[in-house]
């Protein structure tokens, strides 16, 4: 379960995220829509403690990102924006590593690894060095690392950015996959098709403050539109329009 409350992050002159609060609970998958520069990315670096927020709170199954980050970094996992890889190790060896740092040891890691590259297909290149992989070998291989250690929590940044068709259906299987086995699982996308695809709940988010939110169906209602990229549209327009 992951809580935000009133989020506000400055950098400088910019407001990247102005108040922002929403919840996101298990066992469901929650979008976090927004044009570009909306602040998705900042409230999520704010959720695995790698910016820390000038005022609000957000929690991680009760875990304050500031008074406890390594408790909170302990029961999410992480796929960040365009996620870094050690390009000297292979797929495995970058799993491996980061599951090490989740205490993860011998056996126990090596047959989570066997279970991921299943999973997410990565077979083929598993023993490859990371230098040269494709966009997708990447960002499967970042998101194996991120599952690593069975988090409760995912937080996904733009997952889908550079995958072709059939690595976004197996990711979005993935995802649904993880929710039905109860995570919480939180996406950003600039997208509302995939975020309608796949999300129980969405946040729409424009300059840094929620400007709508709730199911699909509750969206589509509110503003009384079917498509829900007219919905975004509109959601997002009075604070877009503002110089
Ligand atoms: N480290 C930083 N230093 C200065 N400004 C920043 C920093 N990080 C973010 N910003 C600014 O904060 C605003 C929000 O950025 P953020 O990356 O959170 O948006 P986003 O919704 O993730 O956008 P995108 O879809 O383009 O990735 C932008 O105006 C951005 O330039």
């Amino acid at each position: 379960m992951i809580e935000v409350e009133a989020l506000g992050k400055r950098f400088g002159n910019v407001t990247a995220v102005d108040g922002v609060s929403f919840s996101a609970a298990d066992a469901r998958i929650t979008g976090l829509l927004g044009p570009n520069g909306a602040g998705k990315s900042t409230t999520l670096r704010t959720l695995y403690t790698v910016v820390k927020p000038d005022s609000g709170a957000a929690r991680v199954d009760g875990h304050d990102v500031c008074a406890a980050p390594l408790q909170v970094r302990r029961c999410l996992g992480v796929l960040p924006h365009g996620a870094g890889l050690y390009p000297r190790l292979s797929a495995r060896e970058n799993i491996a590593y980061f599951g090490k740092l989740a205490g993860l040891r011998g056996q126990e890691l090596q047959r989570r690894i066997d279970t991921l590259v299943d999973m997410l297909e990565m077979a083929e290149f598993q023993h490859r060095r990371a230098k040269g992989y494709s966009q997708g070998q990447r960002i499967k291989t970042a998101l194996a690392r991120a599952l690593v250690h069975s988090p409760k929590n995912i937080v996904l940044d733009e997952p889908t950015n550079g995958l072709d068709v059939m690595a976004t259906r197996a990711l979005r299987e993935l995802i649904r996959r993880l929710r039905q086995e109860g995570h919480c699982v939180l996406f950003s996308s600039h997208v509302m098709q995939e975020v309608a695809a796949l999300c129980d709940d969405i946040i729409i988010i424009a300059r840094g403050q929620v400007v709508a939110s709730g199911s699909p169906d509750a969206l589509r209602a509110q503003f009384q539109e079917q498509d829900l990229e007219e919905v975004f549209v509109r959601a997002i327009q009075p604070l877009e329009a503002k110089p």
